[in-house]
């Protein structure tokens, strides 16, 4: 029988399974060994899997692989870079609080703050129809998508990953389940889309509900916060900086405008470390 260690970890209830491959060798098959770990009930349970391991460029300290709890490919993950930096600071991968991670998208600059949250720099957005993977001649930017009998004004973002977010009046009665697949999927979107549903609290305050592409209803979304403050600074209906309220828990989030960085503060937990045999 053969064995790995690996350590459960949450960025506000966005877990995760976090696999060190400096140190420990995993199968081959990546897809089918996330979506066994990854299933609740029946085995650990996780939105995501994540690996840790070398990185392409000399610039960055280590790159990290994600795949989603259906063992689809990830380019970036927001909360998962958060427990990446405090993982590798935890096993002495790096020795600094300034660290630079590697992900499909690029390196990623994070900082471990005094009060053990982490800064990112997660990405320049885009809302172009190439970066978004859009089916249409025009980006959706506030442009009714309807799928059965659901219509919403969507506006696709990508901080890495494709997003599309939609304002609503009331977030806690939607029907995620049956809603959210019908957009995941949407033809439009060619790599499928995560989808946020947004209610606007203040200037400064939005809350948001996500359904993830390959993951279903989460907690928390990283990356989704961050197109989430990037539609409404664009929308003008919120304001940077910007406290993005999920089930799991509040995220800050910096945004200047067009061509700047988004970067976001949020905290990142160990829950246990264990040994998967298989
Ligand atoms: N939970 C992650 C994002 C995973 C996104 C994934 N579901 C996708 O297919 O893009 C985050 O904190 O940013």
């Amino acid at each position: 029988m053969n064995s790995f260690s690996f350590t459960k970890m949450h960025g506000c209830g966005n877990d995760f399974i976090v696999v060190n491959t400096f140190r420990e060798t995993v199968p081959e098959d990546l897809s089918a060994l996330a979506q066994d770990m990854c299933q609740r009930r029946f085995a650990v349970g996780a939105d995501q899997f994540i690996i840790l391991g070398s990185a392409e460029s000399a610039d960055a300290n280590f790159r990290m692989d994600i795949l989603n709890a259906d063992g689809s490919k990830v380019e970036m993950c927001g909360n998962a870079l958060r427990c990446a930096a405090v993982y590798a600071k935890r096993e002495g991968l790096i020795q600094s609080d300034e660290l630079k991670i590697e992900t499909m998208t690029g390196i990623s600059f994070a900082t471990i703050l005094e009060d053990g949250n982490v800064r990112i720099a997660v990405a320049v957005p885009s809302t172009t129809i190439v970066d978004v993977g859009l089916d249409s001649e025009h980006p959706l930017f506030g442009t009714p998508l309807s799928a059965e009998q659901y219509t919403f004004p969507m506006t696709a973002v990508s901080v890495g990953n494709p997003h599309a977010v939609t304002y609503v009046d009331e977030i806690d009665l939607l029907n995620l389940e049956k809603i959210g697949p019908l957009f995941e999927h949407h033809e439009v979107f060619k790599n499928r889309a995560n989808i946020e549903f947004v209610k606007v609290i203040d200037d400064h305050h939005v809350e948001m509900r996500v359904w993830e592409r390959g993951s279903g209803e989460t907690l928390a979304c990283g990356s989704g916060a961050c197109a989430v403050a990037v539609a409404s600074v664009l929308h003008g209906v919120a304001k940077s900086p910007m406290k993005v309220s999920l089930k799991g828990g509040d995220l800050e989030i910096e945004w200047e405008g067009r061509g700047k960085p988004v970067y976001m503060s949020g905290s990142a937990s160990f829950v246990f470390d264990a040994t998967w045999s298989y």
